[in-house]
């Protein structure tokens, strides 16, 4: 007997691989007519020579076998038998492995996302927590800015001719940080020294506890809060707006950071603030940009932002402020 050949043991290779799935009564039981085809592909694609702009269908070609359709170019030539009639009901793999895969990169991309997007349930069941005030009764406006913009300096002029409540979360922080017994002073003293966010759950209860206690002391339901430097993370603004309030609208004051550094380092000569120094404020700038400006992006993508520029003098920054804010919500807002 000669010696087998790699071509001879390919060939008995393949023949042993169709009587295998010639007897696999899955494919039988699944009927996948054309699976058929995908184990002659997934098999030696040379074994069937394919005939161009010939529509045939699997189903045909079972009918109607004929010797020309499955001549082998094996380089046993005519000495081996011609292979048997294809099974109509052999399985392609490669369909489930595309399904499977993208199956599994669209479950990873979805589970990412869902991350990234405001929680849609409540701690009491329900499918969304009813915020602490209405819109209708509180107006909220977020007041966001690089660090130095001048976000105060613009919230005190609007304060005095829209009557709205200023609060700072800087401010907030800053006082919790110095307050007696409290359980956060140092975790908010390394973050506001590195320029890093407190985490938001303490931020949002001193707003909150501060918006509580504003609306207390007037004893009526309306009022109108501007929130200096909040929110400057995708979750503190996802979980204020779901908990305590919906804002209305972002002013946005938008400054270079050299002029920025510039303003900072000269209030530094006077605020006593242990951030405003130029490593402070090197890391700030970081943070802002990283962190602070998606929230900003992420409201201007919703129509709710007023952009202004804070590169002029104060008075001429209030005055744009001031037009842009009564275009947008009207004298009496
Ligand atoms: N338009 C302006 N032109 C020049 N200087 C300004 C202007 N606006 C504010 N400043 C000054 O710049 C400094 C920073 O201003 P401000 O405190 O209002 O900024 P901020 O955005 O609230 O800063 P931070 O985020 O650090 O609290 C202050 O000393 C202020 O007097
Ligand atoms: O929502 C906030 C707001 C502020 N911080 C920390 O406070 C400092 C100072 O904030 P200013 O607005 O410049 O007064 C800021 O750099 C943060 O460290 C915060 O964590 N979360």
């Amino acid at each position: 007997m000669p010696a087998a050949t790699p071509a001879v043991a390919a060939a008995s290779g393949r023949q042993a691989w169709r009587q295998l799935m010639r007897n696999t009564n899955i494919l039988q039981k699944h009927q996948f007519p054309r699976a058929a085809s995908s184990l002659s592909a997934s098999s030696p694609k040379a074994f069937v020579p394919r005939r161009a702009g010939v529509s045939q269908s699997l189903f045909q070609r079972e009918q109607q076998p004929s010797s020309s359709s499955y001549r082998s170019y094996s380089s046993q030539g005519g000495n081996s038998s011609p292979p048997p009639p294809k099974n109509p009901n052999q399985i392609k793999f490669w369909p489930f492995v595309i399904v499977i895969g993208f199956g599994s990169t669209g479950y990873i991309l979805l589970v990412n996302r869902r991350k990234e997007m405001p929680p849609t349930t409540s701690k009491n069941g329900s499918s969304k927590p009813t915020p602490t005030f209405s819109p209708s009764d509180v107006t909220v406006l977020f007041v966001l800015g690089g660090p130095g913009a001048g976000k105060g300096t613009q919230c005190a002029n609007l304060v005095k001719d829209f009557s709205f409540t200023h609060l700072s979360a800087g401010d907030l922080l800053r006082a919790e940080q110095d307050r007696p017994g409290s359980q956060y002073g140092q975790l908010i003293k390394d973050c506001i020294k590195n320029g890093e966010i407190v985490p938001m759950e303490v931020t949002v209860a001193l707003l909150e506890n501060a918006m509580k206690d504003t609306i207390t002391s007037k004893s009526q339901k309306k009022a109108r809060f501007l929130i200096d430097g909040f929110p400057r993370k995708m979750d503190q603004a996802f979980k204020f707006e779901e908990v305590v309030c919906p804002a209305r609208l972002v002013l946005f004051y938008d400054c270079p950071e050299e002029t920025m550094e510039k303003r900072l380092l000269e209030r530094g000569k006077t605020s006593g603030r242990a951030d405003d120094n130029a490593e402070s404020i090197r890391k700030r700038f970081r943070v802002f940009i990283e962190t602070s400006m998606p929230v900003v992006n992420h409201y201007e993508k919703e129509g709710r932002v007023i952009k202004v520029d804070s590169t002029p003098s104060p008075e001429e920054v209030y005055k744009d402020t001031r037009e842009k804010l009564i275009k947008k919500l009207g004298e009496n807002f």
